[in-house]
């Protein structure tokens, strides 16, 4: 067979002659039927007449997937495991959990990690038919493909490599022919070079003052990691010590009550200001940047940004153009994501501000640690993509669309925030990656809270309710240990004990059978009969250091992919929330000129008729604003009084 090289495909040769059929989207790729067939062909004549590389290296990855079936539940072993359901519906977990060669198969431990999926409602059999799935579904060649900078994220053409960001300084990571790993340290060392000014006092504020206040501007993914990994570490014994003294603030919501909260108490001649936006164009941001750049010319004067405002963007035009000396400016790459930014300077800046380099190179050390471990693991070994063939498992054949993230450690009580973007943003999504609408759902409703503060909430419902696959996190060696003389046990070991407890709660159940032998009244023995058969995982690190957190964020990321790998969607991108920002700026649009012309009321063309009456009583129920012309209406009272 006759081959002809696809310059920047993952899959470097092709039959000449291969048809398809493909609607070409300038600057996006491809995508094939039923979207609309705009040009067909052969790859030969698709090369000699358009050529983009990038729409070749995409019509050649969709052949590729074409091959082996479009969608993923045409793929053999995705029925296999969809009449594999009716063979688990059979099964009590209180019965699979006295298998001990299937218990011992099913609990993994790996880079000090100890993953528990006994209560998984699974046999070996299931595993066996996720592996297969795994095969079908290419899940190795899309991981390689991620490692080796393939351009996977297709609709915005670009490569996902959030791993780079933390690469050993020997690692090589290519990126359109280009090692990116230097450049990825060079930023690290600017990081370290500024950080160990700021924190030993030789980068002063513009009136000599130490800047020991940090306020981290950004939403999104430029504000859910850093929060994650702050509130990760802001107990833990070495980088309290690191940390003594300083203050790290986060400035997240356009709301001014955010602001109010953020600055409350702070002396701007003390605070240092980082902005954050890998666009620098988010309309939250940059409003709060603006703000707050006013109330520091307010208090110091115009000099004060070049001391007290640095960024961190891929955008250093746009940062320049703000006022931020591009020499105080921390770049990173489109290849990183937002939601996977955390360990680019988007969140080591502003970490390392409050705890020091060193720790922070702990953090990425640990990430990187479980980058190599999902690269090189086989599946059966591999915690990240058991985690995610597992939700597979859950999601799409038993159909529990949920899942409830359960730190037994308050120092991760960010997790599931930070997850619920990751996740919900990146495998929330509608139509594979070649644009065919899907007729199955994807992605997760994460939510989550440390235990035990959710067992008196939330876990009612878990429990008798609806079925919600959970997923545990407990700590071996806790941050801050307390032992009270006359207790039974130490203050972590009753955690604990409530960790151990709630997932074989979950699995067991409790009977009538046993509800009556403890003599509960019969009337009672409905309202108390636990039905049990409730899928858990239960996950143990050694201790919540930055090291382990590291591990924990990457773990989480890479099941997310290997999730979206599976579904065969493009987890990389964000359409959806497009659509929002787009009627904000209709919307503020027609503020501005109500409040700027005296009007109480909308005019009556614009809006339907709901959102109309809606906005009317928001204009009409304070008082009449007028935004007054040429001045900036700032600082409010409370920022101004400098409380
Ligand atoms: O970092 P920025 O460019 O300011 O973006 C902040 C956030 O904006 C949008 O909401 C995106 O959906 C998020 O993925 C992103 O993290």
């Amino acid at each position: 067979m006759q081959t002809i090289k696809l310059p920047g495909a993952s899959h470097k040769s092709f039959p000449v002659g291969a048809s398809f059929s493909a609607k070409v989207i300038p600057r996006v790729g491809v995508r094939h039927q039923p979207v609309g067939t705009v040009f067909s062909g052969s790859v030969a004549g698709l090369e000699s007449s358009i050529a983009p590389r990038n729409v070749i290296a995409s019509v050649a990855k969709m052949l590729h997937a074409q091959k082996k079936g479009s969608l993923v539940d045409e793929l053999p072993a995705w029925k296999d495991l969809k009449e594999h359901v009716a063979d688990i519906e059979k099964t009590h977990l209180r019965d699979l959990l006295h298998d001990e060669a299937r218990c011992m198969a099913l609990i993994k431990e790996s880079e000090g990690i100890l993953c528990d999926f006994t209560r998984q409602r699974v046999t070996q059999r299931t595993l066996e038919l996720l592996y297969e799935l795994a095969e079908q579904s290419n899940l190795r060649e899309k991981i390689n493909a991620m490692f080796n900078g393939d351009h996977i994220n297709s609709t915005e053409d670009r490569a996902v490599l959030h791993v780079a960001t933390r690469a050993h300084r020997n690692q090589k990571i290519i990126v359109d022919g280009r090692d990116v790993v230097p450049d990825v340290w060079e930023v690290l060392d600017k990081i370290k070079a500024f950080t160990d000014k700021v924190r030993n006092g030789e980068w002063l504020g513009v009136t000599g003052k130490p800047l020991k206040k940090v306020v981290a501007i950004g939403i999104g993914g430029s504000f859910l990691g850093p929060l994650f990994v702050h509130t990760a570490l802001r107990t833990e014994p070495n980088a309290m010590r690191a940390s003594r003294d300083r203050t790290l603030r986060f400035l997240a919501n356009v709301d001014p009550i955010d602001v109010a909260r953020a600055l409350d108490g702070l002396d701007p001649e003390e605070t240092l200001v980082v902005v954050i936006s890998k666009t620098f164009t988010t309309a939250e941001t940059m409003l709060n940047a603006r703000t707050v750049r006013s109330w520091l010319i307010e208090r110091l004067g115009p000099d004060a940004v070049a001391k007290h405002m640095v960024a961190v963007s891929t955008n250093i035009k746009l940062v320049k153009e703000f006022g931020i000396d591009p020499d105080n400016a921390f770049g990173f790459w489109d290849w990183v994501g937002g939601r996977y930014s955390v360990c680019s300077a988007v969140g080591i800046l502003p970490l390392s501000l409050q705890y020091g380099f060193d720790i922070m190179q702990e953090f990425l050390a640990g990430a990187n640690n479980m980058d190599e471990h999902f690269k090189n693991q086989p599946y059966q070994d591999n915690l990240p993509v058991l985690i995610g063939l597992l939700s597979i498992w859950n999601v799409s054949f038993l159909g529990y669309g949920a899942k409830a993230i359960l730190p037994y450690c308050q120092a991760l009580s960010k997790l599931a925030p930070h997850i619920q973007q990751v996740d919900m943003e990146s495998n929330g999504k509608g139509v594979d990656i070649n644009g065919v609408r899907l007729p199955f759902q994807t992605g997760e409703i994460d939510f989550g809270e440390p235990g035990t503060n959710g067992q008196h909430s939330f876990y009612q419902l878990i429990h008798q309710g609806r079925v919600i696959p959970c997923e545990f996190i407990g700590i071996v060696r806790s941050q801050q240990s307390v032992y009270l003389k006359g207790e039974v046990v130490s203050n972590h070991d009753e955690l604990m004990c409530n960790f151990f407890a709630q997932a074989d709660a979950l699995a067991y159940g409790k009977t009538p059978e046993q509800l009556r032998s403890d003599n509960v009244p019969d009337y009672l023995i409905p309202h108390r009969v636990f039905t049990g058969n409730r899928p858990s995982m239960s996950i143990m690190l050694p201790s919540c250091t930055a090291y382990t957190v590291g591990q924990l964020l990457s773990m989480y990321e890479h099941r997310i992919a290997v999730q979206g790998f599976i579904w065969n969607i493009n987890s990389f991108d964000q359409w959806g929330v497009e659509l929002g920002k787009v009627l904000a700026s209709k919307v503020r649009n027609v503020m501005n000129a109500v409040r700027t012309r005296d009007r109480k009321v909308l005019p009556q063309d614009g809006f339907n008729y709901s959102t109309t009456r809606m906005m009317n009583k928001y204009l009409e129920g304070k008082t009449q604003i007028l935004y007054p012309e040429g001045h900036d209406v700032f600082p409010i009272d409370m920022l101004r009084a400098g409380h």
